[in-house]
């Protein structure tokens, strides 16, 4: 019998929570890692700026300035200006690499298919001027400032705000950033810097560290739990791609989640109010208390057929297990949680291979490869093995056919 990751394998990760569709997230700072030895090489342009940390080690921060990233547009990175050695490669050297070793003229990004417009009780926001085809990357954005993790806790509010000033002030147009949306109180009086990035940073790693980045196109986007886009972060150039995971319209405000977008109500809404300040009015938390509910009755389905279907896989209850699965991706369906379904339909080609229904394996790898094509992933790490699979099985159907099952795979071979 094969086993649970034979079956599950890569797709698994899909239905875990962590792994669910969710793009940018927006993550309390997590505890802190002590910086150690590095030197600072040259993938800056510009002096770094340093401060020194009341925090022990008492290592200083730096604000590092590339202003050749992205087309002349720039980049800045505010860190610990050495980390220790407990990382394989310092997250420094791995930004300094990546930095510096960019072509600064390979910036192309699709043509514009949107607009900005002042949006009902939320500020400005992203509308399509084009239809945007479900799968299609419609926007490529860069990080423009980023700041390490720890930087709130690192620093003295007002020295964090220095290095934030001078981050911004060393682009060449500061006010791409300046002009973000800012959240406070204005009788708080939360200096501008200070303000635009909490706003609009989100969270993203660089290897083995957490940074906060603003990425000032795919800052205008709304937030909705039922959105329209997701994005995909890069970090081994620090772009960010926008997809369309259905089709959008001319006209149709372009939505991103800022949480991951399982979540129910009951905690997405108080996660958006703590990590971003606002309460939410998207269309799906405006419905009626009844809708509102069956909504979230639906998320949390899907939140407990996930490990179900693991459960009942590790069982070797395959067919039970296809049940399950089907209504996961029922539910997931009626809850417009799409941006792709390659790794269930994945799933389902597994399982109904390990029970030897071979001809339905290959409609469902098949459904799951025309998903990843269609969303641009079909180079990604992984799904070289379902394409594996799928030669696999069209070798043995093709067998089949023929009455010879001599070298093609038996039930359970994967
Ligand atoms: C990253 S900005 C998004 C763009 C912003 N609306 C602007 O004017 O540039 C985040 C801010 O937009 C507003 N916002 C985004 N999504 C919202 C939503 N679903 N409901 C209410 N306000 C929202 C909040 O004020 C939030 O602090």
């Amino acid at each position: 019998m094969p086993s649970t990751a034979e079956i599950l394998g890569r797709p698994c990760r899909a239905i875990r929570e962590k792994c669910l569709p969710g793009p940018v997230t927006h993550a309390p700072y997590p505890s802190c890692v002590p910086p150690a030895s590095e030197s600072v090489g040259s993938a800056w342009t510009h002096k770094p700026v340093c401060i020194d940390s009341p925090v022990e080690p008492k290592i200083p921060w730096c604000a590092f300035t590339n202003s050749n990233f992205q087309g002349k547009r720039g980049v800045s990175v505010i860190s610990p200006k050495y980390y220790n050695s407990t990382y394989e490669v310092s997250p420094l050297s791995a930004l300094q690499s990546i930095i510096s070793s960019l072509d600064p003229h390979r910036y192309e990004v699709p043509p514009a298919a949107y607009e900005v417009k002042a949006m009902k009780d939320k500020g400005f926001g992203l509308v399509a001027t084009k239809k945007l085809r479900r799968g299609s990357v419609f926007m490529v954005d860069y990080a423009t400032i980023l700041a390490d993790k720890e930087m709130t806790m690192s620093l003295r509010r007002e020295d964090g705000r220095k290095l934030l000033v001078e981050a911004i002030g060393r682009l060449e147009d500061p006010q791409r950033v300046l002009e973000l949306a800012v959240s406070s109180k204005p009788e708080s009086k939360v200096p501008i810097e200070e303000d635009v990035f909490k706003t609009n940073a989100f969270y993203q790693d660089v290897g083995a560290r957490g940074f906060m980045m603003v990425f000032p196109e795919i800052s205008r986007m709304n937030h909705a739990c039922n959105p329209n886009a997701l994005t995909r972060f890069n970090e081994t150039d620090l772009s960010n791609k926008v997809t369309a995971f259905r089709d959008i319209l001319p006209g149709e405000e372009i939505t991103i989640s800022y949480t991951p977008f399982n979540l129910p109500s009951q905690s997405r809404r108080p996660r958006l109010l703590r990590g971003w300040g606002f309460n939410c009015t998207c269309s799906l938390c405006s419905l009626p208390p009844n809708d509102l509910a069956a909504s979230d009755a639906r998320r949390k389905r899907v939140d407990l057929l996930g490990p179900q279907v693991i459960q009942l896989v590790e069982e070797g209850k395959f067919e039970e297990a296809i049940e399950l699965n089907n209504l996961l991706m029922a539910a997931m369906e009626e809850e417009e949680m799409l941006p792709h379904m390659g790794d269930y339909f994945e799933i389902m080609g597994r399982l109904h291979q390990a029970m030897g229904k071979y001809a339905e394996a290959k409609g469902w790898y098949d459904r799951a490869m025309e998903e990843f094509k269609g969303f641009g992933l079909e180079e990604e790490e992984g799904v070289e093995t379902l394409k594996g699979n799928i030669a696999a099985l069209v070798k043995v159907i093709e067998g089949g056919k023929g009455g010879n099952r001599k070298g093609g795979k038996g039930k359970g071979d994967l």
